[in-house]
Formats: C-alpha cells, structure tokens, sequence
C-alpha cells in the first residue's frame, strides 16, 4: 500500500489492543487532507484507544496505519516526537501548566519542538492567539480563564507547528452547551482553513446541528457513515 498524496491517516485491517485486550479489529479507514471527520462510540468502546494508536502512543500490533507521512505500525521511538509535531493532539482536560502564563506554556511546546529564534516565537504566539480569538490572554495565568478559553489554548497550542490534522478527544466534554458550540465552531474555522479534524464526541447536539462524516466503534469494530449505515445515537 501506498501513501496516497491526499491522505492525511490510512489505516488498513489494523487490530487496536489495549495491553493483552483486543479493542477493535479489522479497523479501515482514511482521512483525506483537510476532512472533518466525527468519532462516536459508548463508553468503553475504543475511541480514545484508536486516537492513541494514530498519534503511536499504543503499538500497532496487526495492520498498518500511515498517518501523516509516517508508518505508525513501523515507527521507531525517536521518530514518534516528529509524527507528533504533525499533528495537534487534544484532549478534554486541558492540560495547561497552571503555575505558568499562557504565553509560557506555549513557548514551553516551541522549546520543546525545535523553536528557539524569540522573536519567531513570539510572532507565532501572537499568530496562534488571533486564531484562537484570545491575543489578549497571553500575560494571563490559566486559573484566570474560563473553561472555554483554557480549551481556546489548548488549540491555539497544537496550533503552533501548523498540523496536517487535529486529533481532539471529547474537547467539549467538560463545558456547557453555548461554550461548546463555540469551541465546535472555532474548530470548523481551523477545518475551514485546510487542516483535518478527527473529533471524539458524545456530544449529539454537535452532530445533529453540524451533520458530518461519522466514524463509529461498535461491537469491537469501525463503522463509516462513508458506506455503513448505522445510528449515530450511541448509549453511554
Ligand atoms: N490503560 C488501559 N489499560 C487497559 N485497558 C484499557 C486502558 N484504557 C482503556 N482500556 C480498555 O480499553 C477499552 C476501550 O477503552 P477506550 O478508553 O478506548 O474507550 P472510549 O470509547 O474512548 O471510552 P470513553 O468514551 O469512556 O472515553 C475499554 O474496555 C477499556 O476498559
């Protein structure tokens, strides 16, 4: 198999294991550049089991998986931090220093990815908190914003090293309703603008108002509203 040109992931009759445990089997599916892309599944299903074998923090131990450039079922350990880069990684709980400023915790991820010119990282600091609609924040402490602007971060934090796709784990999980929908949109401008979402979600409202291509665990497999047909209702 091939890594075509548009693809950004293509994973191919993988078999996801959490340890000894099957998790999902037979998974097949792409990601062309710039797609949106849902992942639903109840609980327990294999969602953030797959998102962790994408971004190679779980082995891929049957199948391939080609994910923005790199063989992730080939890769070796010092490759993974340059896989990583390539994509932005974000979870529901934010994740921010809280004893460092915004601006400080994003040039903590610069250092860590290769930055060092102050004056680029400024720029870019200034770059990612237009995009995220805060350039105000960046003097500000964590504690000091809502839930929705520490998510705002977060993305304006995997925003740094321009990824070919987002990878978010429930992002909206732990916000209410006005604010996710916020955040949902703000990741549709960033979709809008080239890069590829795989969002998880429990979250119904998000697909009923933003219907989308849905990827779902079920019964140890992945479903794709490409060409299954399946609720995308999923209990918790
Ligand atoms: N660190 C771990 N070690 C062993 N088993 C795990 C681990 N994490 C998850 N599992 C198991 O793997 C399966 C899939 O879990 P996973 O977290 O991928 O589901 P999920 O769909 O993301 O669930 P949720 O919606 O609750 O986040 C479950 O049976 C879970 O118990």
């Amino acid at each position: 198999m091939t890594f075509a040109q548009d693809s950004v992931v293509r994973i191919k009759d993988a078999a996801i294991y959490q340890g000894e445990h099957p998790v999902l089997r037979d998974v097949s599916f792409t990601i062309n550049k710039g797609e949106f892309v849902y992942l639903i599944g109840r609980t327990g299903s294999g969602k953030t089991s797959l998102l962790k074998t994408l971004y190679a923090d779980l082995p891929l131990p049957l199948g391939e998986a080609y994910v923005a450039g790199y063989q992730v079922h080939k890769i070796r350990q010092h490759e993974v931090p340059y896989l990583r880069r390539k994509l932005g990684i974000i979870f529901q709980d934010f994740q921010l220093f809280f004893d460092r400023t915004v601006a400080e915790n994003l040039f903590f991820v610069m250092r860590a990815t290769g930055w060092g010119d102050k004056g680029k990282m400024k720029r870019r600091l200034s770059e990612v908190l237009m995009q995220v609609g805060l350039d105000s924040a960046a003097g500000k402490m964590p504690h000091q914003l809502s839930g929705g602007e520490q998510q705002r971060i977060v993305i304006a934090r995997s925003l740094i090293n321009e990824p070919l796709i987002l990878v978010a784990d429930e992002p909206t999980g732990n916000l209410d309703p006005d604010v996710s929908e916020g955040i949902f949109q703000l990741f549709q401008e960033i979709n809008n603008s080239g890069t590829a979402v795989l969002m998880a979600t429990h979250n119904h409202k998000l697909l009923n108002d933003h219907p989308g291509r849905v990827l779902k665990c079920e019964k140890g497999k992945v479903l794709d509203s490409v060409h299954d047909v399946f609720s995308f209702r999923s209990e918790f």
